[in-house]
């Protein structure tokens, strides 16, 4: 028998093993699971099949129909089981409340992710990290440079990039989706490296890859490690997802200390200031958190704060073109602050005068959630609510879609409507809807985020009209916000005079010009 496994080919050890611990595994599963199902309860199960439970049951796509699927079959809370995990949907904002947002203390952890956080991140990513030191240590580097106190940093920058906006929305209508990615982009790269972007910048389109390629990968059931953490105990070379793992960790590495090298020429040359990476760089936190950990900070901030806001601004343009009596209200108000004859633009200083505007970018963050069935939070002790007991280690979320959608949470929920958010709170930009988040783990760019899509909703909506294109609706509820390689969806955008023509040409070209 010895003998005979010495003289095994490697391919059929490496069988044996996998085989051995996938069965050691399936028979330690089925022990816990019954001492488990005991001493806890949960509320109802989606039925899944043994093993996988409903690992293949949710949709890589479109998960937000689905989710509202289970949420009416089966109520305000229902549990499923992804991979290993044991997942609690939470369908009302009144139970998100409860438990992510008023016990954020011990529902904001995050699964452990062998393949998407550990290999493909270097445990660096902070979106992915556990809820422990180094992660409070990166959030307080953030909200350094995100927090509201900071918006008159970022003000001319948003001001600079939403002038280019419109100068490209007019000479270069059939490539919106790529200016809304310059934009978003450009105004990030500027506060944080001291550089704007280009249109179709090849540098920009890899960022854009290398944050699509981890949301492609954090889907569950997208990696068999992450569905089955067990297998990170597999010896390494065995390990078969793990090159592809360690190639994507080496390409997002080079994107990031490629930026911080330029500006680090840039200032050696004298031609550029210096800036928060370089003094990041330099600051004893560094030596402490290691310079991998502060680069993926830093890309972090350029992956995040470029992807979300260049799809709230398309989702907007498709609510435009949709349905636009909002849009002609809000032209309206522009037009009585600014005059219907195009002689400046909106402005940030004009705020107090255009609530509706501010109204509508919170009803943005509402409408379509980007994040469709939420980002799935771990409880980090067992806690007891209305009768049902969870353990620790148990990943919680809010039912995003479901939840904007729903006629008892909002009226005519699937209307673009700012008038909903015209109360109160309307300056209070997490207020009322979960586009960012609940609790703890609530997203460290809101602020940065809704002033980059308040000046360019502003200044689209002053200068030009949306329409469908006939014979192509839009579908709002299928359309692929992420997509970044070509425009998600048909639009026709007509600028509203020849004098918003001129002002256009007058402000942009300036900002095209601008140089640093
Ligand atoms: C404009 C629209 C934006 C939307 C709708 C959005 C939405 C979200 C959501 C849903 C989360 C997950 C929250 C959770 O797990 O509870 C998140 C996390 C995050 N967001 Fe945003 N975001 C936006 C803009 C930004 C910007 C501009 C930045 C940075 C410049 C940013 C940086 C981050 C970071 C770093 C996290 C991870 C937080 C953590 O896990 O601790 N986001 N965002």
């Amino acid at each position: 028998m010895v003998l005979h496994i010495a003289g095994l080919e490697g391919s059929s050890v490496a069988t044996t093993l996998f085989v051995a611990v996938v069965v050691l595994g399936i028979v330690q599963k089925i022990v816990s699971n019954h001492l488990y199902n005991k001493k806890y309860k949960f509320p109802p199960r989606i039925p899944g099949l043994p093993i996988v439970g409903n690992t293949f049951q949710l949709p890589l796509n479109q998960q937000g129909p689905w989710g509202i699927v289970q949420a009416k079959k089966y109520g305000e809370m229902f549990t499923c089981k992804i991979g290993v995990n044991t997942w609690v949907f939470l369908n009302s904002s009144r139970v998100v409340n409860d438990l992510m947002e008023k016990r954020s203390g011990i529902y904001s952890s995050r699964a452990n992710l062998p393949m998407t956080s550990n290999i493909m991140s270097g445990g660096c990513r902070v979106l992915l990290m556990q809820y422990n030191e180094r992660w409070r240590a990166i959030r307080k580097i953030m909200h350094t440079i995100l927090n509201k106190t900071n918006s008159p940093t970022f003000a001319p920058f948003q001001d600079l990039e939403s002038k280019h906006l419109i100068y490209e929305y007019l000479h270069n209508a059939d490539k919106l989706y790529s200016a809304n990615q310059r934009f978003a982009n450009s105004i990030i790269m500027s506060v944080v490296f001291g550089k704007r972007m280009e249109l179709d910048d090849p540098k920009m389109i890899e960022l854009f890859e290398t944050a699509n390629e981890i949301i492609a990968a954090m889907q569950p059931g997208a990696s068999i490690a992450d569905a089955l953490p067990i297998l990170e105990n597999l010896p390494k070379p065995l390990q078969w997802w793990r090159p592809r793992g360690e190639r994507e960790f080496q390409k997002g590495l080079r994107v990031y200390r490629r930026e911080v090298d330029e500006l680090r020429a840039k200032i050696k040359a004298g031609t550029a200031k210096d800036c928060f990476p370089v003094q990041l760089l330099a600051a004893p936190e560094t030596a402490k958190l290691g310079v991998t950990q502060m680069l993926f900070a830093l890309g972090s901030i350029m992956e995040a704060g470029s992807d979300t806001s260049r799809m709230i601004i398309s989702q907007i343009l498709a609510a435009a073109a949709t349905d636009g009596h909002w849009v002609k209200k809000a032209q309206a108000l522009l037009d009585e602050v600014y005059g219907s004859n195009a002689e400046r633009l909106p402005e940030f200083s004009d705020r107090p005068k255009l609530k509706y505007i501010t109204a509508a970018v919170k009803e943005s963050f509402r409408w379509r959630p980007i994040a469709e069935i939420g980002v799935p939070h771990m409880l980090t002790e067992d806690d007891e609510y209305e009768g049902y007991k969870f353990p620790a280690g148990t990943l919680f979320t809010w039912n995003s879609f479901n939840i904007a959608l729903d006629p008892t949470e909002y009226d005519e929920p699937e209307r673009f409507w700012p008038e909903r958010f015209m109360n109160k709170d309307v300056n209070n930009v997490v207020k009322g809807h979960w586009g960012f988040g609940p609790g703890r783990r609530i997203c460290s760019g809101y602020n940065v985020g809704e002033t980059n899509v308040w000046i360019a909703l502003a200044r689209l909506l002053y200068c030009f009209d949306f329409e469908e294109v006939p014979g192509e609706h839009i579908d709002t509820f299928t359309s692929n916000w992420s997509e970044y390689r070509w425009a998600p969806f048909p639009v026709r955008i007509k600028v509203r005079s020849p004098k918003h023509a001129a002002l256009i040409e007058r402000e942009g070209k300036v900002a095209v010009e601008t140089n640093y």
